[in-house]
C-alpha cells in the first residue's frame, strides 16, 4: 500500500498555487474566459495546500482506461490535511450570508456537512436518482465517464436561499452544472461552487453558468499518461 501510492505520487505531483495576486475584477474576467482554477484562489504559497495535495492518491486508468483517478480517500486518511481543506472553506464562506450547503453525492457528501455545520447553513445531500423519498426534483448531465443524473428534494430549499455547492472535484463540470440548475430551480441563488480538486484540461469552469468556482489544487500532469 505505501509502496504504490508513493509510486503513483511521484508520477503524477498537483502543481500548487504559487506566486500569482489578483484583484477580484481580474479574476471574474477570468471567469467569464472559463479559466479560473486554483491559481486564482487567493491561497498562493499557502503551505496549507502542498500537504492536501500530497495527501491525494492519483490512480492511472481507474476507473477506465485513460482516466487518471484523483483519489481523495487517502486524504481522508491524513487529519491534518483533510482539516487544512475545512478550514480553508470554512473561512472563505463562514461571512458570506449562506444559508445551504449543497453537496454532490457521493464525495460531496464527505466535505459538505463539516462546512456547513462550521459556517451554520443546513446541508441539502444532491444525490443519484432513486435515493430519495417526497418530491424531487432532477436533472441529468454528462461525466468525464458516462451519463448521470442528480436529484434533489425540492422542500429541501426555501425560496432566495443562498447556496454554496460542494464536491470533491470538478472536471466536465456537468455534476456541478446539474447542481446549480437544481438549486435555481427550487428558487435557491447558487454564491459559488468549491471543489478540492480541479482538472483545468476539461474547462469545467464554462458550464457554470458564469457562477464562481473555487479550487483548492490542480494535477500538474494530468495530460501524460504515457506511464
Ligand atoms: O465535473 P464532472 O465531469 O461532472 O465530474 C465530477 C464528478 O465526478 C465524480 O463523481 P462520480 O460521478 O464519479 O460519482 P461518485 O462520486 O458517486 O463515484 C466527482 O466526485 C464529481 O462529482
Ligand atoms: N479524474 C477523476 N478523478 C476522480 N474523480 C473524477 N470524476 C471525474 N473525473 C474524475
Amino acid at each position: 500500500m505505501i509502496t504504490i501510492r508513493a509510486i503513483i505520487n511521484t508520477a503524477n505531483p498537483f502543481s500548487l498555487l504559487l506566486g500569482h495576486t489578483q484583484t477580484q475584477t481580474q479574476a471574474h474576467a477570468r471567469v467569464s474566459e472559463c479559466e479560473m482554477f486554483a491559481v486564482e484562489n487567493g491561497l498562493q504559497g499557502d503551505p496549507r495546500l502542498k500537504a492536501i495535495s500530497d495527501a491525494i492518491r492519483v490512480i492511472p486508468h481507474f476507473p477506465k482506461t485513460g482516466i487518471m483517478f484523483q483519489d481523495i480517500t487517502t486524504l481522508l486518511l491524513d487529519p491534518v490535511a483533510f482539516k487544512h481543506v475545512v478550514d480553508i472553506f470554512v473561512d472563505r464562506y463562514k461571512h458570506m450570508n449562506i444559508s445551504l450547503v449543497a453537496g454532490v453525492e457521493a464525495r460531496g457528501f464527505i466535505f459538505g456537512p463539516p462546512i456547513a455545520l462550521a459556517i451554520g447553513a443546513k446541508f441539502i445531500p444532491l444525490r443519484k436518482p432513486g435515493k430519495l423519498p417526497g418530491k424531487v426534483i432532477s436533472e441529468e448531465y454528462e461525466l468525464e465517464y458516462g451519463r448521470d443524473r442528480l436529484e434533489m428534494s425540492v422542500e429541501a430549499v426555501k425560496a432566495d436561499e443562498r447556496a454554496l455547492v460542494i464536491d470533491d472535484l470538478v472536471a466536465t463540470g456537468g455534476t456541478l452544472s446539474a447542481s446549480i440548475s437544481l438549486l435555481e430551480r427550487a428558487g435557491a441563488e447558487v454564491v459559488e461552487c468549491a471543489c478540492v480538486v480541479g482538472l483545468p484540461k476539461f474547462k469545467g469552469q464554462c458550464k457554470l453558468k458564469g457562477k464562481p468556482l473555487y479550487v483548492l489544487v490542480e494535477p500538474s500532469q494530468f495530460d501524460d499518461l504515457t506511464l
